[in-house]
């Protein structure tokens, strides 16, 4: 099987290899001609360069490929994907080839570029996690759609992908560009899980006092048990980390933490289809955040040094808490894909896009054995989240910030309390006479179930 990959970069260059040792043929591409001839030096030193082929443009690149052609790409999301298919239409890409847009790019420019090529070649979507060691030594890959020519890439894929428990974790998730949709969700889940354990670390190194290196042996010792995550052993790693003055690896980097967008676009998709997902927003705005104290006027009205609390914590109740709060933001994450795949009407099959997040991803986790089941055993946990409850007040008692562990709170108390909306409700309607929904689930006004002569002006 021949295949074309346009973008060497971090996941093309590593892909590539993947793909080469797994026995296909590659037609390689990139802009920059050291990243060609930096993939053929690995290719040679893994002794499988005979199947592999860098071509210096995309004319070439057709001219090589035997219709119907294959064509991945692995460039940066945006103009550049409009770009290549362009070039790759002028070269002689046509009607019965498929190109595979497998760069973070946000949905909505899928599902357009679908429409915009159908009369020109088949154009597919797949997310792909796992950073350079995934995408080397086997990725998570949600694809999507039902486009002529998948039946020739997903043997591929499936073998190319990570596996767990003899399962491939390539899986085409749904219909139309859903496998981003589902890829961007995903990132939505990395970006609460990243700061959640940030948020743990900051609560023990400044709350409790511990040095990096006692808060990593603390995340070692979560990871020997359900708690073991990727995110959790890679920050466990870090934080062990020293420079030749013994100065903690961390303590050597900024605060300002940048984004690509797909963080962003969880949260705008999720405001916008009205599906709750606060710990996933607040790990947006934490982000936002870091920038916003980089600048000298807020620097002077937000980052003045207040003095913070020392306090004591239970380390159990503290890794109960972590454990709930984990759960939750992949329930919110879940809610979403499942909201929106009911909206865009997707079928999205939730049980094989936790397959492909069972390994190789970035937010791979023992503790999705559990999730994979229902989501419905998250509300049994009363004594986690009783620990959450607890921990999250003495975390703000310190006076830090803990936008995702506070997020994460609300979100639940919210589902499982007594709500106050009724309050909202009546406030609107006083004011504008947008109407109130009573317990019947009859609209009506203020004015049709009490007396109300005169208002407040
Ligand atoms: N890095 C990661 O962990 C992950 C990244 N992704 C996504 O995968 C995609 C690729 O990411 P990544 O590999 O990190 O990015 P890189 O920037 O490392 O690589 C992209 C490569 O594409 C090349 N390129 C740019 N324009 C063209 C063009 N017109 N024709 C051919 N080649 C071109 C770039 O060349 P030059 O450098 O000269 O511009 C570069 O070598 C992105 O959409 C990213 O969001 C997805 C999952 C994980
Ligand atoms: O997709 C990825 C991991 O799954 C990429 O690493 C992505 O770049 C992460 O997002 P951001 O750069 O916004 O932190």
């Amino acid at each position: 099987m021949q295949v074309a990959l346009v973008g060497l970069g971090v996941m093309g260059k590593n892909l590539a290899l993947n793909l080469i040792e797994k026995g296909m043929t590659l037609v390689a591409y990139d802009k920059n001609p050291d990243a060609g001839a930096e993939l053929l030096s690995c290719a040679q030193s893994l002794g499988v360069e005979e199947r592999l082929h860098i071509v210096s443009d995309l004319g070439d690149m057709v001219r090589r490929l035997e219709p119907p052609r294959s064509v991945l790409l692995l460039v940066p999301a945006g103009e550049l994907v409009d770009a290549v298919c362009n070039e790759l239409i002028e070269a002689g890409v046509s009607k019965g080839d498929i190109i595979v847009d497998c760069g973070n790019s946000n949905y909505k420019d899928g599902i357009a570029r679908k429409l915009k090529y159908q009369n020109k070649f088949e154009f597919a979507t797949m997310g792909i996690s796992g950073g350079a060691e995934g995408a080397r030594h086997g990725p998570a890959m949600m694809a999507s759609g039902s486009e002529g020519g998948w039946e020739r890439l997903v043997p591929w894929f499936e073998k190319v992908a990570a596996s767990y428990n003899s399962e491939s974790c390539f899986a085409r998730v749904g219909q139309s560009a859903s496998g981003h949709f589902v890829k961007m969700v995903h990132n939505g889940i990395e970006y609460a899980l990243m700061q959640l354990i940030a948020e743990v670390y900051h609560l023990l190194r400044i709350g409790t006092g511990r040095s990096p290196k006692e808060v990593a042996e603390i995340f070692e010792s979560w990871s020997e048990g359900e708690l073991n995550s990727y995110l959790l052993s890679i920050s466990r790693h870090i934080l062990s980390l020293e420079d030749s003055n013994q100065t903690p690896l961390v303590d050597l980097i900024d605060n300002k933490v940048g984004a690509k967008g797909t963080g962003l676009w969880t949260a705008q998709n999720a405001l916008e289809l009205g599906i709750a997902v606060p710990s996933l927003v607040a790990a947006v705005q934490a982000r936002h955040l870091t920038n916003t104290i980089s600048t000298l006027a807020a620097k002077e009205m937000t980052y003045q040094a207040k003095e913070t609390q020392k306090i004591d914590i239970d380390l159990e109740e503290l890794k109960s808490a972590f454990y709930f709060a984990s759960l939750l933001c992949y329930r919110q994450g879940l809610a979403l894909i499942k909201g929106a795949s009911r909206s865009h009407q997707w079928k999205v099959d939730l049980a094989k896009t936790l397959q492909t997040w069972r390994a190789g991803c970035i937010i791979r986790a023992d503790y999705l054995d559990d999730i994979a089941k229902g989501v419905d055993f998250i509300d049994t946990l009363e004594n986690e989240a009783k620990a959450l409850r607890s921990i999250t007040g003495q975390a703000i008692q310190t006076g830090l910030a803990f936008p995702v562990l506070a997020s994460t709170q609300t979100y639940i108390a919210t589902l499982s309390t007594p709500s106050n909306g009724h309050l909202v409700q009546a406030q609107r309607d006083y004011f504008g006479e947008h109407g109130i929904k009573t317990h019947s689930g009859e609209t009506s006004h203020l004015t049709d179930l009490v007396d109300l002569p005169e208002k407040v002006r």
